[in-house]
């Protein structure tokens, strides 16, 4: 049975962000992830974990200026230093969750510029290390366009080769399942030959990225795959609720724990 992570940015926004671990773990939960845990104190996020009984799935490197429109900085020129002091701040926060994986998001940059893509492999590279001192896996993740114009890590193609060609232990793929079949379909195909380098996956509905239970793909199969491959990581709910985030959760209730 896939470990579902509640995706705390998306779902239970009827609540405040700290008030969220509550309402998942009421739900049945027995694990959250959310991009970024920045603006509340370790220790409070730590005391909700703790209180709770959930586990910290995942949550995102700081990603530059996301209120001015950045979506990460591992591809930006003249940004490495920025980058250095915000792998060190995650780390606080790892410490603080036990988080076992971070996202570390590229940013908007053109997918065939080499200076870009010389800055996102030394980018990746140093994080990857800092991160493996600490036991932390490092994720990539392809996004597609539609969701996040002109982000530089919009095809799958080329995550599978920078993770095979920088050979690093805990470099990851991020399988987000809307996104690939936004990108490129073939989702279940993909899912047997990324298996081995993937870290985590997430799911929504496609194309609206609502729950997981309707529309395009039949995740009822594709939950079923995930176990038949013996894959034994997170499943991140990274999903907008159609209404309210508890109207919507009856796909979840055969894997809740309440
Ligand atoms: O957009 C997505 O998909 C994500 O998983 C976010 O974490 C972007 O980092
Ligand atoms: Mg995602």
């Amino acid at each position: 049975m896939p470990a579902f992570a509640a995706n705390l940015t998306l779902m239970f926004n009827e609540w405040s962000f700290l008030d969220r671990f509550d309402a998942a773990a009421d739900a049945g939960f027995t694990a959250v992830e959310y991009l970024f845990p920045y603006e509340a104190a370790p220790d409070a996020i730590a005391e909700r974990l703790a209180r709770n009984g959930l586990q910290q799935a995942l949550f995102n490197l700081p990603p530059g200026n996301w209120a001015a429109g950045e979506r990460g900085i591992a591809a930006l020129p003249g940004r490495f230093d920025e980058l250095t002091s915000g792998v060190e701040r995650a780390l606080d926060y790892a410490a603080a969750t036990g988080v076992k994986r971070l996202h570390l998001m590229a940013g908007l940059a053109d997918s065939k510029d080499e200076e870009a893509a010389s800055c996102y492999r030394r980018s990746i590279v140093y994080t990857a290390e800092r991160l493996a001192e600490s036991g932390i896996d490092l994720l990539i993740e392809p996004i597609n366009g539609r969701n996040m114009p002109g982000y530089f890590l919009n095809d799958f193609g080329t995550a599978e080769r920078l993770i095979a060609e920088l050979d690093l232990p805990n470099l990851k793929l991020q399988f987000d399942i809307y996104h690939r079949q936004v990108l490129h379909g073939d989702v279940t195909m993909a899912l047997r030959r990324l298996l081995p380098v993937t870290g985590h996956i997430q799911v929504a509905s496609v194309p609206p990225r609502h729950e997981p239970d309707d529309e395009e793909l039949n995740y009822a199969y594709l939950f079923e795959e995930i176990d038949r491959l013996g894959y034994d990581g997170f499943v991140g709910c990274e999903y907008i609720p159609r209404g309210r985030t508890l109207d919507g959760l009856d796909w979840f209730k055969p894997f809740s724990r309440s």
